[in-house]
């Protein structure tokens, strides 16, 4: 069985189709790209995705076999369904330790877990203790994503969506990230990757899904997307802008 299914799903704003009958599943222990220009509606999916901060308009998510369409985001996390931001999102006044514990008591490890979850969440991105204390405000670009991944691993999630992980880092910063996602997967998460950087998405997906103007436009083997002349041509021709 599909650990996600997304049947039909739309997201409307006015007139606007920002997700406009979208349909695929992803396998446990998978890792999906998606891919699309800017406005194609790839966020507005992971919200309606992950109920954050709205669920679909239109549609069904199954998250393994339960139908999540009209459950609260918190409820949706608990279940084991968590999320990152294309922004870093922090409490600038809150040290690291501090932020991924917000995570851990908005996820599953509120059901019990606390600091030991978040301890080994934040080990695990690569933090030390001395930073546990820092103030989040002090995080480089690339910390703070680590942060916002470690926050969202201390909910012990069982899919992982991934909003832009890559954007605003450097090369290096991105193939430390490619790295980092790989080992998440190797912990058994399934994890839908949105990225602009084209070597993050073709390095790491299993699959890759182009959205246009909220719907999808193909769904293959990476490498073949990527190939095909009318995603290249629409899509793609301008965001080669990794390296
Ligand atoms: N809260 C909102 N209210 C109104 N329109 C919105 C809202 N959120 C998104 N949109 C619109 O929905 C469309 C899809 O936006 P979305 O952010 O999902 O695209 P995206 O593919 O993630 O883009 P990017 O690559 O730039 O992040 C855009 O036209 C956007 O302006």
């Amino acid at each position: 069985m599909s650990i996600l299914e997304v049947v039909g799903v739309s997201k409307l704003f006015g007139a606007l189709r920002a997700v406009d009958d979208v349909s695929f599943t992803v396998e446990a222990g998978e890792i999906f790209g998606i891919a699309g220009p800017n406005g194609s509606g790839k966020s507005t999916l992971f919200n309606t995705i992950s109920g954050i901060p709205f669920g679909p308009d239109e549609g069904r998510v199954v998250f393994q076999g339960q139908d999540l369409s009209r459950l609260k985001g918190h409820v949706i996390a608990r279940m084991g369904l968590a999320r990152t931001f294309q922004r870093e999102t922090a409490f600038d006044t809150l040290s690291v330790f501090e932020n991924a514990l917000m995570g851990a008591s908005y996820g599953r490890a509120a059901r019990g877990a606390g600091a030991a979850e978040v301890t080994e969440a934040l080990q695990f991105v690569g933090f030390d203790k001395a930073m546990f204390r820092r103030p989040a405000a002090e995080l480089s670009v690339y910390d703070r994503k680590c942060l916002m991944l470690a926050t969202a691993l201390a909910m012990s999630p069982r899919i992982l969506l991934l909003d832009e992980p890559a954007s605003g880092l450097t090369k290096p910063e991105i193939e430390d990230s490619i790295t980092l996602i790989r080992r998440i997967a190797g912990r058994g998460i399934t994890i839908l990757l949105i990225e602009h950087v084209l070597t993050m998405l073709l390095t790491l997906s299993q699959r890759l899904m182009v959205l246009n103007q909220g719907r999808m436009l193909i769904l293959g083997e990476p490498e073949e997307v990527v190939r095909n002349p009318e995603v290249i041509r629409a899509y793609l021709g301008d965001r080669r802008r990794a390296a």
